[in-house]
C-alpha cells in the first residue's frame, strides 16, 4: 500500500467587521479574518496540505488572490477540489492533524466541534481530525491567525483498477461515481469538478 504525507500553513490578519470563520464554522468573536476569499486560515493549510500530498501545487495556483470569482469565497469550495485531486490521484485520507496559532478566541472549547465540522467537510470520521491551538508567546503576531496542517494519505485502489475504472466511464456520472468509489460515499461528491488546472501548461518553455 502507498502512503502520502502533505503539510500545509496559512496565515491572515484580523480585521474588525467581518465574521470569523475557522474550519467551515461560524465563531462568535470581535473580529473575523482578512482574506480575498472569507479567509478560512485552518481550511486553506488543509487545502495546501492535502494538493501538497499528491504534488498538486498549491490553493494560489488554482484559486489565485487576483482572480475576482473567489472574492469572499466560501474556502470550502477550495478544500472540495483538493478532495478531488487526491481522489483522481487514486487516495484517501488516513489521518489529519492541525495546530492554529492565535491569541483570541479561545480554541479549545469549540475544538470538539471543530473537529465535527472539518471532518464532515472532508468526509472522514471526527477522530481521523486533531485540532490544536497555541497562543503565539514571544512572537508579537496577536492579531495575526496562523494554522499549520499535515496530512497522511493511503493509496485507495491500485494504479491499474483506476485506468480501469476511468477508461470505462464515459459520462459524468460514471466518473462522479469513480470518484464515489475513491473517496467513499460518506460525503456528497456531486459538487466536485476540476475548476482550473493546476499549472498552465502553455507557460512551460
Ligand atoms: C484563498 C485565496 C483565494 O483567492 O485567497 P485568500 O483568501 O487567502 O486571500 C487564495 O487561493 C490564496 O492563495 P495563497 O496561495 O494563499 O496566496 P499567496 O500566498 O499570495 O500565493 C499566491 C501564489 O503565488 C505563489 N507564490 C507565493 C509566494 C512566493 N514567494 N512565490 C510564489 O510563487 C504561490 O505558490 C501561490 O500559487
Amino acid at each position: 500500500m502507498s502512503m502520502r504525507i502533505g503539510y500545509g500553513f496559512d496565515s491572515h490578519a484580523f480585521k474588525a467587521g467581518v465574521p470569523l470563520v475557522i474550519g467551515g464554522l461560524k465563531i462568535e468573536h470581535s473580529e473575523g479574518l482578512a482574506g480575498h476569499s472569507d479567509g478560512d486560515v485552518l481550511l486553506h493549510a488543509i487545502t495546501d496540505a492535502l494538493l501538497g500530498a499528491v504534488s498538486a501545487g498549491d490553493i494560489g495556483s488554482f484559486f489565485p488572490p487576483s482572480d475576482a470569482r473567489w472574492k469572499n469565497a466560501d474556502s470550502s469550495i477550495f478544500l472540495q477540489t483538493a478532495l478531488e485531486e487526491i481522489a483522481v490521484a487514486g487516495y484517501r485520507i488516513v489521518n489529519i492533524d492541525t495546530v492554529l496559532v492565535l491569541a483570541a478566541p479561545k480554541i479549545g472549547p469549540i475544538a470538539g466541534e471543530l473537529r465535527e465540522r472539518v471532518a464532515e467537510l472532508l468526509g472522514v470520521k471526527p477522530g481521523e481530525v486533531g485540532i490544536k491551538a497555541k497562543t503565539p508567546e514571544g512572537l508579537n503576531q496577536d492579531h495575526v491567525a496562523v494554522a499549520h496542517a499535515t496530512v497522511l494519505l493511503e493509496s485507495a485502489t491500485s494504479p491499474e483498477q483506476l485506468t480501469a475504472m476511468t477508461a470505462a466511464a464515459d459520462t459524468e456520472d460514471q466518473m462522479n461515481a469513480v470518484v464515489k468509489t475513491l473517496v467513499g460515499d460518506s460525503r456528497d461528491v456531486s459538487a466536485l469538478g476540476r475548476k482550473v488546472p493546476a499549472f498552465d501548461t502553455d507557460d512551460l518553455t
